[in-house]
């Protein structure tokens, strides 16, 4: 995992679970010493026994055979013994034995009591706003994936609810807002796509002491449950898209809710029988599978994303990753978090240029969405948050030249030459005897912003 700031001796596995044996533990598989887990102590609640990578692979099948892996439970319906019923199974939209094998292990890797398994990301905020009356507030963030602010909008037209977009990187704005109507606080971290870092502990303290009815609900799919636990830093429902790092090959789509308060699982287990969208048996048999190796894919994701980053903002690109020391939130997110993740954005300052980049790229493919093996590149303004107006992107200040790189496993010197050989293609860099160098637009959109950041230290600690 990517180092984070500081880097005591304490003794804990990087996902916060205590070792066995010390020696052994703080040595990854280069030789190269682990860091110490900067997560305010990420208690395993007694359901983990081992270090997360180690639960990721661990299960224990109840199968009549002694299958080594869950069996896809193909059918719709299950026999009953009598008229009275009284079986476990009747009906895959109720239950089926593939999705429960993988709830059980979700909920343990994510530190819950429940976790429930939908068809996709928004389906699992869609069960999750279904706790919501006609009347409540929800407060979220000004940076928010695309699809989410699309149900939010839809539900604050259509619903009845109040949606207040504030900047969510501090307590004070959400402060502001909050009231007896707040109901929900919906936040993500890392944003998507400009990377701001939300201050979870200090804004879930805020609110459940400022209205405890309120559920602070929190969308971990940048991080995944590798890097952070949001349930032990004051979310009360956690939820991911599994067709990113879960699943890792972009070959399903599935989402994950978890949370540890029984009346809650209850409420959107509901939803989720009454509504059908719970996750087939053949995409909980392939989530199963794939998050198996979600511990060793996330460490290369974010070993080449981090490579990357800094080979960028070398060349004078304005980068916003939280590996860097340059991101203005690093200490927040580092205190939060086990890892930097695997999605940056860069800024070019023409969207011409953009374009021009993400063409010329042969082995970032153009698509949307993260967390998959291979690395992937594209404009979030036309695509994943084409959904949210211009007009409201220019008040979110969200550059349309942004470009987004999600990096995957492969070869970090092969993306780096692609990335370059991109680079010049497109006449982003001057090449000169010492390197090359971010040309016009990406050099005065760098340095802007060095500015910026010189200018909001210098107003923050006068
Ligand atoms: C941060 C974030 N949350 C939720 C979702 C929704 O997930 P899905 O596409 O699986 O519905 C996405 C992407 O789609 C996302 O980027
Ligand atoms: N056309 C889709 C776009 C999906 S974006 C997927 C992912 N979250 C990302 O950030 O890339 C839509 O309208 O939802």
């Amino acid at each position: 995992m990517a180092s984070p700031p500081n880097n005591d001796a304490s003794g804990s596995n990087n996902d916060g679970t205590k070792p066995l044996n010390k020696a052994f533990s703080k040595v990854d598989l280069d030789g190269h010493n682990l860091p110490p887990s900067p997560a305010p102590s990420s208690p395993s609640n007694g359901r983990r026994r081992y270090a997360l990578a180690t639960e990721l692979v661990y299960t224990e099948t109840k199968d009549q055979y002694g299958a080594s892996s869950i069996p896809i439970y193909q059918s719709a319906t299950f026999k009953q013994s009598s008229a009275g019923g009284g079986e476990e199974y009747d009906y895959t939209r109720s239950g089926n034995p593939t999705r429960t094998h993988l709830e059980r292990h979700m909920a343990k890797i994510m530190n819950a009591t429940r976790a429930l398994a939908v068809g996709s990301g928004m389906g699992a905020l869609d069960v999750i706003t279904r706790l919501l009356r006609p009347g409540d507030e929800v407060i979220t963030g000004d940076d928010l994936y695309g699809g989410t602010n699309r149900l939010l909008t839809y539900l604050s037209s259509n619903q009845g609810i109040v949606v207040h977009h504030v900047d969510t990187t501090q307590v004070a704005p959400v402060a502001k807002v909050i009231s007896d109507k707040t109901a929900m606080v919906l936040l993500e971290s890392p944003t998507n796509p400009l990377i701001k870092i939300v201050d979870l502990v200090a804004i879930a303290k805020m609110v459940h002491e400022a209205n405890p009815k309120a559920l602070v609900v929190f969308d971990n799919t940048m991080l995944s449950p590798m890097l952070c636990n949001p349930l032990d830093l004051g979310a009360d429902i956690v939820y991911e898209s599994g067709t990113k790092y879960l699943s890792g090959h972009h070959d399903i789509m599935a989402g994950i809710i978890a949370c540890n308060d029984p009346a809650l699982g209850d409420k959107m287990y509901f939803t989720i029988n009454s509504t059908g969208c719970g996750l087939s048996p053949n995409d909980s048999f392939l989530l199963m599978r794939g998050v198996k190796t979600l511990a060793i894919r996330m460490e290369k994701q974010q070993a080449n994303a981090q490579a990357i980053a800094e080979f960028l903002e070398s060349h004078g690109f304005k980068v916003r990753y939280p590996g860097l020391k340059s991101h203005p939130q690093y200490d927040l997110h580092w205190s939060m978090a086990r890892g930097a993740g695997g999605v940056l954005s860069f800024e070019t300052g023409d969207i011409k240029l953009s374009e021009r980049i993400v063409e010329a790229a042969k082995l970032y493919g153009i698509s949307v969405s993260f967390g998959c093996v291979n690395s992937l590149i594209s404009m979030p303004c036309r695509m994943s948050h084409a959904s949210i107006d211009a007009k409201t992107r220019a008040e979110r200040q969200m550059p349309e030249d942004i470009i987004r790189l999600c990096v995957g496993i492969e070869d970090v010197h092969d993306l780096i030459d692609d990335l370059s050989r991109s680079l010049v293609q497109a006449g982003a860099v001057n090449i000169t005897l010492d390197g090359f160098h971010a040309t016009g637009t990406a050099q005065s959109v760098a340095q802007a912003s060095v500015a910026n950041a010189e200018a909001s230290e210098t107003s923050t600690s006068s």
